[in-house]
């Protein structure tokens, strides 16, 4: 049986008259990675702040666990660990201390919160700066220090809003395979980001955002295919004529064509297979070329053939 963790039923948030958060349904289940992907201001944090029940909101319902949340619900809280986008620690106290410390809000048993502070430290692999003051730690670091804040406890539902933003790959890197362990030891995860790569890597289902409403939910091939596009080929080309960019767009399925600096994309409709019909016009028109392949749509796709716009500025 399918256990639903969080339910967001028809939720509404306005800050005087900007609609933040407009009729938003998501339901996320056990055991997901559920990504939240949308560009700036489209609703991420205020969403994720209202399921932490830190905002109030308008209209709307949300349950945790079963059960209604509200700034009151400690019980839940008590199963939820909270990564903000802001990184916030104390600067007085070390590594170690400031995982002892939020790790200790929920767990008061001296020898088991030890042990959980021991394994966090592993986790995030800050066993050499376990002494160090916050200051004295580079961004990625103090980004992982803020998530073994978080986690230290091992609570069941775990959300993070952008925790990559401005770290190294290299800790970027440690912070995604991190949130794959804690998924794979049975943490359900909520993960914000704009990076469509990072949903794309890691998550297994997901809503895209948009001036605070879902405009797709679903895996991401049941988002990728709700829209028109389908495979696209990519073509390094050297010589290639207007004439025959026109002649490639009156092949059968395909649905825009466009060269930029060399590289030619043909769009085709979803479903559709043009590779041989293309390549063969190359050959027949002798186009000289080098790279040729073709990719999916991607999560930039969804949203541009949605929206009109790219999900980066
Ligand atoms: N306290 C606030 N007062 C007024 N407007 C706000 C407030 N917080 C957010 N907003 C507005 O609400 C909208 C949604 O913002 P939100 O921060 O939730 O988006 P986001 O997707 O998390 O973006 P970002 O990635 O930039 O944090 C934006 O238009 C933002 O300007």
């Amino acid at each position: 049986m399918t256990v639903v963790i969080v339910k967001i039923d028809n939720l509404v948030k306005r800050y005087g008259d900007l609609i933040a958060l407009d009729h938003l349904n998501i339901e996320i289940k056990e055991g997901e990675i559920f990504g939240l992907l949308g560009p700036n201001g489209s609703g991420k944090t205020t969403a994720i702040n209202c399921i932490l029940s830190l905002l109030k909101f308008d209209k709307g319902n949300i349950e945790i666990f079963g059960r209604e949340m509200k700034p009151t619900a400690y019980p839940i809280k008590q199963d939820i660990g909270i990564v903000m986008q802001n990184v916030a620690v104390f600067e007085e106290l070390t590594v170690y201390e400031n995982i002892d410390y939020f790790c200790g809000l929920y767990i008061k048993d001296k020898k088991k919160r030890k042990e959980l502070v021991q394994q966090a430290i592993e986790f995030v692999a800050l066993k050499d700066f376990v002494k160090f003051y916050p200051k004295k730690l580079s961004g990625g670091l103090l980004r992982r220090l803020n998530i073994a804040c978080g986690i230290a406890h091992k609570p069941k539902l775990i959300i993070l809003d952008e925790p990559t933003v401005a770290v190294d790959p290299q800790s970027r890197n440690n912070i995604l395979e991190g949130i794959k362990r804690l998924n794979e030891e049975g943490a359900t995860i909520i993960y914000t980001s704009h990076y469509m790569e990072e949903i794309e890597q890691l998550c297994s289902r997901l809503a895209i955002l948009d001036k605070g409403k879902v405009i797709a939910t679903g895996t991401k091939q049941e988002v990728k295919g709700m829209i028109s596009l389908g495979e696209k080929i990519v073509i390094e080309t050297f010589n290639l004529k207007e004439e025959h960019i026109e002649k490639i767009r009156e092949i059968p399925n395909v649905i825009d064509v466009e060269l930029k600096e060399n590289i030619l994309t043909i769009k085709q409709k979803s479903g559709a297979s043009n590779l041989v019909n293309i390549t063969s016009f190359i050959a027949n028109h002798d186009i000289s070329y080098g790279k040729i392949y073709s990719e999916l749509p991607t999560l930039n796709d969804v949203f541009l053939e949605i929206t009109g716009k790219e999900l980066r500025d």
